[in-house]
C-alpha cells in the first residue's frame, strides 16, 4: 500500500505528517512498534540510558531514531546530549516506563486531534478518527483524556510543563470568538464530567499561574473532593446527553461523543424500567435511537473486529432485548 502520508514543515512545529489522499474516518494510516523502551519515569531517565538503549537498535533503526525532532535540531551529527534531547522530545510515558515510536513519533500534537493511536496485538496502529483532507496535517493528542476539558491557556500551560513547547495547534491558535466558545464549551465538558464521575471540579488554579511548574504527576482528578449530592438517573441521562453533544460541538473523537450517548440511553432505560414499568414509546425511541447513533460512529472511527466495536453491538442488542421485555410486561400490566 502507497504511504498516506509524509513527514514536511508544519508552520512552527517543526516537520508534521502530512496526508498525501484524503484519508476517510477510521482508515488505518500507519502500523508502528514500539522501538526503544527504558523502563524509568522520564525524570529518571539520563543520557547515558538514552545511549545504552540507543545502541542496542539495529542500524536501520538507529538512522531512524535520528530523523525525530531533538526540539531544536543543531546538527545531524550526534552526542549523548543530543539523544537525551531526541527522547525527551518524542517519548511516551506510562507507570511501566518510556518508549518511542519511529514513525508515529512523528506525527505533531493537536488539542484537537483528527487521529489516534489504537495499541492490539499486532502492534500499533495510527487510525484517522475524522476524515482528514490530502495536503492537511495529521495530528495525535499527546495528553489524556481529562486534558480535552481544559480551556486552551491552561492545556497550554500543562503542555510548556510537561513537553517544553508551545502548543500552536489548530484549536489552541483559533481566533475569538471561536476561542472563547471553545474555552466555554470545554469547561462545561470539565463540570458534567466531574459531577458524573460524583467529584467536584477540583482547584485548577496552579494552571493560571504564567510562571508555574507543573509535576509532571500532576492529576487534577486526585485532588477533587467527593459530591455531597447524587445525581439522579434523570440527571445522568441529560449530563451524559448534553457532554456528547458538546463533545461533537468542540469536533472530539466521533468515539466520546458514540461512549456518553450510550450512557444516556443506558440511563434513560433505567428510568423506563423503574416500576410500574409502563413503556412511553418516545422514550423507547430514544434509547433506540442514541444506541443507534452511538453504534454508527463507534463503526465508523474503530476497527470492524476492535473490541469497542464488539462491545457496543453487544450494548445495543442488550438494550433491545430489555425494551422488548419491558414492552411485554407493560401490555401485560395493561391487560
Ligand atoms: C514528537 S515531536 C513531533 C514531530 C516534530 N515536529 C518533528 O519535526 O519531527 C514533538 C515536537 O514537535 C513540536 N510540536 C508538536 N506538536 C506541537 C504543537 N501542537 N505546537 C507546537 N509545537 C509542536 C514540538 O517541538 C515538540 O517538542
Amino acid at each position: 500500500m502507497a504511504p498516506l502520508w509524509d513527514s514536511r514543515p508544519s508552520p512552527g512545529k517543526g516537520n508534521g505528517m502530512m496526508a498525501l489522499e484524503d484519508i476517510e474516518p477510521g482508515n488505518l494510516i500507519l502500523e508502528d512498534k514500539e522501538a526503544l523502551r527504558i523502563y524509568a519515569p522520564s525524570t529518571h531517565i539520563a543520557a547515558a540510558d538514552v545511549r545504552a538503549a540507543f545502541d542496542r537498535l539495529s542500524a536501520e533503526d538507529r538512522a531512524r531514531f535520528l530523523l525525530l525532532s531533538d526540539g531544536q535540531k543543531t546538527s545531524d551529527d550526534y552526542d549523548n546530549a543530543r539523544l537525551l534531547r531526541i527522547f525527551e522530545t518524542n517519548n511516551f510515558e506510562d507507570q511501566y516506563g518510556c518508549w518511542i515510536y519511529l514513525l508515529i513519533c512523528r506525527c505533531n500534537h493537536s488539542c484537537q486531534p483528527n487521529a489516534v493511536v489504537l495499541i492490539s496485538e499486532q502492534g500499533e496502529q495510527l487510525y484517522a478518527e475524522t476524515f482528514i483532507p490530502k495536503g492537511s496535517e495529521i495530528y495525535i493528542s499527546y495528553k489524556g483524556a481529562i486534558f480535552r476539558s481544559l480551556t486552551a491557556r491552561r492545556r497550554q500551560a500543562m503542555m510548556r510543563s510537561h513537553k517544553g513547547f508551545t502548543c500552536s495547534c489548530p484549536a489552541c491558535s483559533m481566533p475569538n470568538p471561536g476561542l472563547m466558545v471553545s474555552d466555554m464549551r470545554r469547561t462545561l465538558i470539565g463540570g458534567l464530567w466531574y459531577a458524573l464521575q460524583g467529584l467536584e471540579v477540583p482547584d485548577l488554579s496552579l494552571l493560571d499561574d504564567p510562571i508555574a511548574v507543573i509535576p509532571n504527576d500532576y492529576d487534577p482528578i486526585a485532588t477533587a473532593r467527593h459530591r455531597q449530592v447524587r445525581l439522579s438517573e434523570a440527571e445522568r441521562t441529560a449530563y451524559y446527553y448534553v457532554l456528547a453533544r458538546l463533545e461533537q460541538a468542540e469536533g472530539s473523537s466521533p468515539y466520546w461523543t458514540a461512549a456518553y450517548l450510550r450512557e444516556a440511553a443506558t440511563y434513560l432505560l433505567y428510568q423506563i424500567a423503574d416500576p410500574p414499568h409502563v413503556v412511553l414509546p418516545r422514550s423507547a425511541q430514544y434509547v433506540r435511537d442514541w444506541m443507534k447513533e452511538a453504534s454508527m460512529l463507534t463503526d465508523s472511527v474503530r476497527p470492524p473486529h476492535s473490541q469497542e466495536v464488539k462491545s457496543m453491538h453487544q450494548q445495543c442488542n442488550n438494550i433491545e432485548a430489555a425494551l422488548a421485555k419491558l414492552a411485554d410486561e407493560s401490555q401485560a400490566g395493561l391487560d
